[in-house]
């Protein structure tokens, strides 16, 4: 088959898994499962980020007394993530396919060890022909140790495996030019690189989602500057994943279109870990100005007027400009303690050196 792509990642959003009514969607499940099925019988390398584990635990247990919103969570996700596995366990199989399950967090992205230790445990899956099935692990990732949704953790993976396209089901069809319900708007096809699209989203979101367009879309453009095509379409559509593949000329959806320069792998991680920072780096009004140029320079001890936190050799900090607003983030080559040393002095060596600096 003449398919665009051969290393992809999938999300399936809470809504295209979910009845109206809150209970798990096994029609549509099985139906996605099939379109997966026959990709990777094609030839293509799937990731699947599945979400519905809340909305399939929820009408599962009913709870002895009144939960707060984080016990609710923890409970409906610990039952309905069994349930959810367990169905796709045995959808794949009917198809001859293994699948596996591999549950995380956010923290497990923070430092370049555990993130490739993920990175091999879904390596070793693919080389073994079995479709790793993702989702945050809702039963401990409490407040701020979640990802804003599964959309953040899509573009993860996605990033993480290197894969060449991300698509997001989501229940619409893309991106609307206003609000999707109102006569006359009609889907956004293409968004090209720097586009600001803030003006057609709404804050509102579907029923049972978490982040909203909103995050779908900051997301989509993060990705997609790493050299990723992202794709948002409608995952209640019948035949969607394989008529992406094959017919994208004919088959409603917004695709962001991916730079076209190579990301490095590392630029990837650091890219996606501003949220793990440990410090600060504020420039001086010269080093702004010849880091914000087009040359690719690293940040010297020289041009950096103030450090603010302490950190350790190859942790994550954040860049920060004259003005004190955060333009990038990269990895520290030394600790706080001798950093703050080489503070404004000639002839150092780097403090982040370019290959380990990612501008946003
Ligand atoms: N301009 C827009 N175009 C499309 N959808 C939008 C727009 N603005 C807001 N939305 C809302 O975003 C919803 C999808 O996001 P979300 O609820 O997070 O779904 P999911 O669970 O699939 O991640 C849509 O159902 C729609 O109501
Ligand atoms: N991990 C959660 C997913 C929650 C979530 O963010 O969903 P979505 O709105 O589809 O991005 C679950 O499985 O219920």
């Amino acid at each position: 088959m003449d398919y665009q792509f051969h290393k992809i990642a999938v999300k399936i959003g809470s809504n295209v898994l979910t009845r109206r009514d809150g209970t798990l969607d096994v029609t549509r499940m099985s139906a996605l499962v099939d379109q997966v099925a026959e990709l990777h019988k094609g030839g293509v390398e799937v990731v699947l980020v599945s979400s519905g584990a809340v909305a399939s635990g929820r009408s599962e247990v009913k709870p002895q007394r009144r939960l707060d919103s984080v016990e609710q969570r923890q409970l409906f996700s610990a039952v309905g993530q069994a349930k959810l596995i367990n169905r796709y366990y045995e959808l794949f199989r009917e198809h001859g396919i293994t699948v596996g399950q591999v549950l995380t967090t956010k923290e497990s992205f923070g430092t370049r060890r555990h993130y490739l230790n993920q990175r091999n445990c879904m390596r070793v899956m693919l080389e073994n022909g079995v479709i790793p099935i993702v989702n945050e692990n809702d039963t401990i990732s409490v407040t701020e140790l979640m990802f804003t949704d599964n959309d953040e953790l899509s573009g993860m993976i996605a990033s993480m495996m290197d894969m060449q396209a991300l698509i997001i089901l989501s229940n619409i069809d893309g991106i609307y030019n206003g609000s999707p319900s109102e006569p006359g708007t009609s889907v956004i096809r293409e968004v090209e690189q720097g586009k600001d699209l803030s003006d057609y989203i709404r804050t509102e979101k579907s029923g049972f989602g978490r982040g909203g367009m909103l995050t779908k879309t900051t997301i989509a453009r993060k990705v997609a500057d790493e050299g990723i095509t992202v794709i948002i379409a409608n995952g209640k559509r019948d035949n969607i994943l394989p008529d992406l593949l094959l017919r994208p000329d004919e088959t409603v959806h917004t695709r962001f279109i991916p730079a076209s320069e190579e990301v490095s792998s590392v630029k990837k991680w650091i890219a996606h870990s501003e949220g793990f920072a440990k410090g600060e780096l504020h420039l001086n009004q010269h080093a702004t100005e010849v880091i914000r140029g087009d040359k690719a320079v690293s940040i010297l001890p020289i041009g950096v007027e103030r450090i603010v936190g302490d950190f350790e050799k190859d942790d994550i900090v954040k860049i920060m400009d004259a003005e004190g607003q955060p333009i990038g983030v990269g990895r520290i080559a030394t600790d706080s303690a001798e950093a703050r040393k080489q503070l404004g002095k000639h002839g150092q060596r780097p403090l982040v050196h370019y290959d380990y600096l990612y501008l946003d």
